[in-house]
Formats: structure tokens, C-alpha cells, sequence
């Protein structure tokens, strides 16, 4: 896969950003990056300039929606500037030195985050984990970076049923170690029996040793431990793994002898570990090591666009690969629920559905069991509603453009409905005839003036 990216100069009446702009597509060309001549979407793009103004944080803001930017400041920038170019959704800023280095640490950048991508095409993340809307994306990407490129400790925080072990499996198959992955959920550990699960223990340990065992640490020697739930882990317990954290070795009980062991260390928990901190239920030092990087898997209600890809792969597993459509009722039901128990709860649903179904047709509204069928009208604004306002705000739109963009979609929708009858499309819309004609005119008019205005491609002609 070549490295292709989009160069862009934001202020092409300063001379500083042209000769940059210029400097860094040679530097670009002579690395065998193919500069592109317009945006890609999920591509890269390297906006070069010198104002950070209203205009250019806006454009930055449009672009970031679809695709990886590097803004490249050619001005001394202020942290406050640096910081609006960042949250307008940059996902690095530079500031332009000399063309030699400037060039070699943007290509740095874009051969990581080619790299990042290459990653997440592959099917040790594509296959596992399923979701295309920008919240998870950003996750799986940063998730990614820290895996396969340092060999930190992760933290994943996040409700019950949102990914975590998923996340866990796929650091794991990222991290190239060779050894396992060796999972402990702290919750199930008997107050007696901790010590041993983690330790291991010498025959005659305790009552009860019959044999020698070992515990997680040396399982995981060379390879991954992943703590589930490591916020139920008692204080006792804490400090002893502090301990092995930081020496590199252990020892088993009723053993003298150390033993070494490396592992890479994952832990999760549905806790607000910093909270439990704070109050003293978890210590602060063994936080810091556990925590070097952190991320949170979002609740399935701020992904809510990545329901249906969810729902179709659940689908396939079921049915041992083979796909089966929705019906359209059925996606929306699936669309507008509400899952308190995320994606667990969505892939429950989706068998229980599936158990009900026979035959190659699309799987219908009376596949839901009985028990779960909605009573009466669903309410509105429904979850679907919430998710479209959510995608827009998340692209940059304002609430002029939110509100504009959905009254000429249902007065696109009312007239289609209608067969174009602009009477009757009123009465749906609830106003009178003469206000829906202006209203239509009103949209055409500005559909001219400004081909780029929301609504243009939607307005229905007179
Ligand atoms: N992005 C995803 N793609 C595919 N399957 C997913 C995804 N996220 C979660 N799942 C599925 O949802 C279920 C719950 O996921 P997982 O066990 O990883 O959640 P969790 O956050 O660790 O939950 P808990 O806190 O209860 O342990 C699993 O069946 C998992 O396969």
C-alpha cells in the first residue's frame, strides 16, 4: 500500500506558507509519497499555514471528519493557538523549522500512522473488533499505536459489555510477543486462594497444596497479563503486585527462590479507578504503573452508528458464516432499543432473534420474542434521531446548519412522500400551503447562489 497523502496551503497569500508547502511536497516526492490533489477520505492531509483563523480551524475542523491532519504551523505559534488547531481535529501540529527536518518529521508521522492503518486493516484487529464510527475508530487507532509500537502498561476503562477483553485479546495478538495471554479476573478470586493464583505455590504450601501449581505471573512470563476487573483487587494484594511489577520477579509460596518474570500488563476495570484512588480504595503508586496508558471503551450508546455492522457480524458468527439480511423494520428496532449492557446485550438480542428465525428470507419484526416486543408508538425523539444531531455536532455543524439540514430534509422527504403535491406535503408539515412554496423557492435560490450550501443537493425542484 503506497503512502499517499493531500498537501494543502491555508494561506496561499503568505509567502512562508507557499515555499513550505512547496519544500514539503519535494521532501514528500522524494520519499516516494504520492501527493494527492484533493482529500481522501480516511486518508492523510498536511495542511500547511500561517493564521490560525476562524476559516482555516473550520476547514481543519471538515477535513479531520473524514481523515488524519497534520497541521504544519510556518509562524511561531502561541499554546493557545496550538491547542485550537488540536481541538479543531488535528491529530498533531508541527512547527515549521528547515525544510530537511520539518520534511523528515512529518514523513515520521505519516509512516506511523500508515503503519497504524495497516493495523487496523489486518485481521488481527478487523476480525475481532467490529465498528466504523468515529468515537471507536479513534480508540481502536490510539489502542493500536501504544500495542504494537511500546510495550507500556494499558488501562481500559469502561461500562460492562463494551469491548475491554476484546481490546485486551487484541493488544495481545499486536504486542508480537511470543508468550500467551493469561487472563485473571479479580472479581472471582477467592481471599485465600489469591495468593496462589498469582504466586503459584510448592507442594505443601498450604493445606490443600497436594501439588506444586503456577500461578498467572509465571504463565505469563513472556507474554501478556491481562488483571479483568482489577479494581476489585483487595489493598493486601495490591501491594504485592506493585512489588513483582517493579522488581521483575516473584516468588512462589512456600518457595525461597525468586523467579523472573517479564509481561506485558493489561488490566481493566467498569470502576472509576482515579475515584477509588482518591478515596483511598486503590493505592495511587500501583495506579501509576498499571495506568501508563489509558483509553475507554465507549458505551455502545455513543456508537450507536456501529449497531447494524455489530448486529450483521453477530449475525455471521451465528450462523456459521453464512449472512442473513434485516429486514428494514427490524434494523430500525435494532437502531432505536436501548442496550444497558452494550454490545453484550446487543449480541444476546441479535441470538435471540436469530434462535426464532427459520428460512433463507430476510429475518423480520416477529422474530423478536414476544416478551420483548415494544408496547405502543415508540416515543420521539428517538435514539436514531439523537445519533444523526450527534454525527452532525461531531462533524463541526453548527445548530443554524443542524436545523436548516433537517427541515429541508423533511420537506424533501414530505414532497417525495407526496408524490411532489405541494398542498398535501404542507398539510404533513404543518403549515400552510403558500408558507411551503417560499419556503421551496427559498431553498432553490440559495441552492444557486451557493452550490456548497447545506440543503443544495437536497432542495426539490419547484
Ligand atoms: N467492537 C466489538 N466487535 C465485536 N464484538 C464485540 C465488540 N465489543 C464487544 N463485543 C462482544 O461483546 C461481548 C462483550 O465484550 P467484552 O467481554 O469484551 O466486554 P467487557 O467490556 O470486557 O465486559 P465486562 O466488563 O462485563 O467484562 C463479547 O461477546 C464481545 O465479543
Amino acid at each position: 500500500m503506497a503512502l499517499a497523502v493531500w498537501l494543502h496551503n491555508g494561506d496561499p497569500a503568505q509567502p512562508s506558507t507557499a515555499g513550505a508547502a512547496a519544500a514539503l511536497r519535494q521532501a514528500l516526492l522524494r520519499a516516494a509519497v504520492h501527493v494527492q490533489a484533493q482529500p481522501q477520505d480516511g486518508g492523510y492531509g498536511i495542511v500547511v499555514f500561517a493564521q490560525a483563523d476562524a476559516a482555516l480551524l473550520e476547514r481543519l475542523r471538515a477535513l479531520a471528519a473524514s481523515a488524519c491532519v497534520l497541521a504544519v504551523g510556518c509562524e511561531p505559534l502561541s499554546p493557545a493557538t496550538m491547542w485550537r488547531v488540536l481541538q479543531a481535529g488535528a491529530c498533531d501540529v508541527l512547527l515549521w523549522a528547515d525544510a530537511q527536518a520539518c520534511g523528515a518529521q512529518v514523513l515520521a508521522r505519516l509512516q506511523r500512522w500508515h503503519a497504524v492503518q495497516a493495523l487496523l486493516a489486518s485481521p488481527a484487529v478487523s476480525g475481532l473488533l467490529v465498528g466504523d464510527s468515529p468515537c471507536w475508530r479513534a480508540l481502536l487507532r490510539g489502542v493500536v499505536e501504544v500495542a504494537a509500537f511500546t510495550t507500556s502498561s494499558v488501562l481500559i476503562t469502561g461500562e460492562t459489555g463494551t469491548g475491554k477483553d476484546l481490546i485486551a485479546q487484541a493488544i495481545h495478538r499486536l504486542s508480537g510477543l511470543a508468550g500467551e495471554l493469561t487472563v485473571l479476573d479479580c472479581s472471582t478470586l477467592a481471599p485465600e486462594l489469591a495468593g496462589s493464583e498469582f504466586f503459584g505455590h510448592e507442594r505443601g504450601a498450604f493445606t490443600g497444596a497436594v501439588q506444586a501449581r503456577d500461578g498467572a505471573f509465571a504463565l505469563a512470563d513472556g507474554g501478556l497479563l491481562f488483571l479483568d476487573e482489577v479494581g476489585e483487587l483487595p489493598l493486601a494484594m495490591q501491594a504485592q503486585l506493585l512489588r513483582v511489577i517493579q522488581e521483575q520477579k516473584y516468588k512462589r509460596l512456600g518457595s525461597n527462590t525468586w523467579q523472573p518474570s517479564r509481561f506485558r500488563l493489561v488490566c481493566a476495570t467498569n470502576r472509576e479507578l482515579e475515584a477509588e484512588v482518591a478515596r483511598g480504595g486503590f493505592r495511587a503508586d500501583l495506579y501509576y504503573r498499571i495506568a501508563a496508558w489509558r483509553c475507554r471503551t465507549p458505551p455502545l450508546r455513543e456508537r450507536r452508528s456501529d449497531i447494524l455492522a455489530l448486529a450483521s457480524h453477530f449475525l455471521r458468527q451465528l450462523a456459521a458464516g453464512r449472512d442473513y439480511a434485516l429486514d428494514p423494520a427490524l434494523r430500525d428496532y435494532l437502531l432505536a432499543r436501548d442496550y444497558p449492557g452494550n454490545v453484550r446485550e446487543l449480541r444476546q438480542t441479535v441470538a435471540r432473534i436469530w434462535h426464532r428465525h427459520c428460512g433463507p428470507a430476510p429475518i423480520t419484526l416477529g422474530a423478536i420474542p414476544p416478551d420483548e416486543r415494544p408496547a405502543g408508538e415508540p416515543p420521539w425523539p428517538d435514539a436514531q434521531f439523537m445519533a444523526a444531531i450527534r454525527h452532525a455536532l461531531d462533524r463541526g455543524q453548527s445548530l443554524g446548519r443542524i436545523g436548516q439540514a433537517a427541515a429541508d430534509a423533511a420537506i424533501r422527504l414530505a414532497l417525495e412522500q407526496e408524490d411532489g403535491n405541494n398542498q398535501r406535503a404542507a398539510l404533513r408539515l404543518g403549515v400552510t400551503d403558500r408558507a411551503l412554496q417560499l419556503r421551496r423557492k427559498a431553498q432553490a435560490d440559495s441552492a444557486k447562489t451557493s452550490p456548497d450550501a447545506p440543503g443544495a443537493a437536497s432542495s426539490h425542484p419547484g
